[in-house]
């Protein structure tokens, strides 16, 4: 389906026979067809966390991974280099299986041992390769992208966008125009041209897809990066979102934040001044209410900005802030938590209760907390109505557990660490609190964070090993629709140096609402 311009008849050049001319007339009435019956099949709607997972968007370790120089690795927002043919055999690997385990068991089961050989030397996930998984449903940017860029004009825009925003020659700028769309699309992710040669930088974190945009309901709505290492991700994004032909039917769907009026008036370039916001800080939690979180990447405007979107259209009936102290530690607020079951969540104590009875020293009078670095929760109505706060995370959680969620079991809370100082921090910077709900109760995280591991166990789940859990899938031992209460570790050596973890690595598009 590849290779052909699906909006017109650009790809065509003049010179070409009448034969091969009404071939290519006959392959492209053939590729509308099929992208228009893609369209009206294409659904998005997510509305809670923890719903059973059908549909999300994901990008593989490209090679901009293996790219990263130590000088500029925190620039580009990775505290270490990272092994590339590690990350991606030995670990994300993985995760592309056990997702088409769950969301596209068509494309795997029965075919392991093929995908797995060393003649089919990782084909199944190279999206330029043939032999591509191309699934429908674990839907790789990469491939969007290449999409996209079939369509001449749009290649054309998006060209002298990213050169105007690299600050590109105009020379490139032709020459990329020039590319082949499956090349452009890798060009324009790692950076690099199809010789080797690097152009302008990587963009490392779009793996973390997670942070460019958010699925509420049927709507979308698009991040504003804090960080320069960010802005081609979201630029690239917003081509896809509106250009490809899977999202045509939700144009009217896709929100995006404004700055607000006169802000290159505002002084500074202070964060709490800019209007910006990160999806890993937005989370769909039940039907009707988002968490959005002010943090080192989403400031009080952005915020705001997105409140009111999804207020005046109708989207979600309350929004609650919740702001988290402002540390690289914590630069999103899946950070610091995220849900497992109804009633049941992952989260980072020393962000949770504020225990009001602690015996209070002298110095605690003296020096008072920064307000910054104190947790503070704000729940906002779309009718208007008084704000409400809450004075903690398990109070807040509590109300979504039992009032949202109506679930009728107790609620419980597992804390990062086991909530025991020091491992508690040590485990929360690798991702503890980060984990991806492939359905309710079935949770993807890391495999080093051994503390909270334990206490996982000692709250009743499963532990499994990703790869143990991908053979019982493959042999029938085990089935998708049928496990429960599970954790499932994921091989993290050199995914965690990236600082995110599988919440990060996933955009859900399509979710079950919970039953
Ligand atoms: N939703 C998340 N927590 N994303 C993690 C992003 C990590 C990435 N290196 C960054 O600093 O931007």
């Amino acid at each position: 389906m590849r290779g052909l311009a699906w909006s017109g008849l650009q790809g065509i050049p003049i010179q070409e026979t009448n034969f091969t001319f009404r071939k290519n007339l006959l392959a492209l009435h053939h590729y509308t067809k099929y992208m228009n019956e893609q369209k009206d099949n294409f659904k998005i709607q997510v509305n809670t966390e923890i719903g059973r997972l059908r549909k999300l968007l994901i990008h593989s370790p490209d090679s901009g991974l293996g790219k990263v120089v130590p000088s500029k690795a925190q620039d580009w927002l990775f505290e270490d280099i990272v092994h590339l043919d590690t990350i991606r055999k030995d670990e994300y690997d993985y995760y592309v299986k056990l997702l088409m385990y769950f969301l596209d068991p068509a494309k795997i089961k029965g075919k392991l041992a093929t995908i797995d050989s060393d003649e089919a030397d990782r084909s199944f996930f190279k999206p330029d390769s043939k032999d591509f998984h191309a699934s429908e449903n674990v839907i790789e940017l990469q491939q969007l992208l290449g999409d996209v860029l079939e369509n001449t004009a749009i290649k054309k825009k998006l060209s002298a966008s990213v050169c105007a925003i690299e600050g590109c020659t105009y020379k490139l700028q032709l020459q990329l125009i020039e590319t082949e769309p499956t090349e452009l699309a890798k060009t324009l992710i790692s950076g690099s041209l199809p010789d080797g040669r690097m152009i302008f930088s990587p963009i490392p974190n779009l793996i973390f897809t997670r942070d460019v945009g958010t699925t509420i309901n049927n709507y979308i709505l698009l991040n504003k990066p804090a960080k320069k290492a960010r802005v081609r991700e979201s630029l690239l994004m917003r081509y896809i979102f509106f250009n490809h032909p899977m999202f045509a039917n939700y144009h009217d769907h896709v929100l995006e934040i404004p700055d607000s009026e006169h802000h290159f008036l505002r002084p500074g370039e202070e964060l709490e001044n800019r209007t910006t916001l990160e999806g890993g800080d937005v989370m769909m939690i039940s039907p009707n209410h988002v968490l959005i979180g002010c943090s080192e990447r989403t400031s009080p405007y952005g915020a705001n900005e997105a409140m009111k979107l999804l207020f005046e259209n109708n989207v979600v009936e309350k929004v609650t802030v919740v702001r988290i102290p402002n540390k690289r530690d914590f630069m999103h607020l899946d950070t610091v938590f995220t849900q497992v079951k109804r009633n049941v969540w992952v989260l980072l104590h020393s962000i949770a209760s504020v225990d009001e009875n602690k015996y209070k020293t002298p110095i605690d009078f003296l020096v008072q907390p920064e307000p910054k670095e104190q947790t503070e929760i704000i729940q906002f109505y779309k009718d208007k109505s008084k704000p409400k706060h809450f004075v903690s995370m398990e109070q807040l959680f509590e109300d979504i557990s039992t009032n949202d969620l109506k679930s009728t079991e107790p609620v419980e809370f597992i804390y990062s660490g086991n909530g025991v100082f020091p491992f508690d921090a040590r485990e929360q910077w690798t991702d503890s609190c980060n984990l991806l709900a492939i359905k309710e109760g079935v949770v993807l995280g890391y495999d080093r964070n051994d503390k909270t591991v334990e206490a996982f166990k000692a709250k009743g789940f499963n532990i499994v090993k990703v790869k143990d859990l991908i053979n019982d899938l493959e042999s029938g031992k085990a089935n998708a629709d049928t496990l429960v209460d599970t954790l499932i570790l994921m091989p993290s050596a050199e995914l965690s140096r990236a600082r995110g973890g599988f919440h990060c690595m996933s955009l859900p598009l399509l979710r079950d609402d919970l039953s």
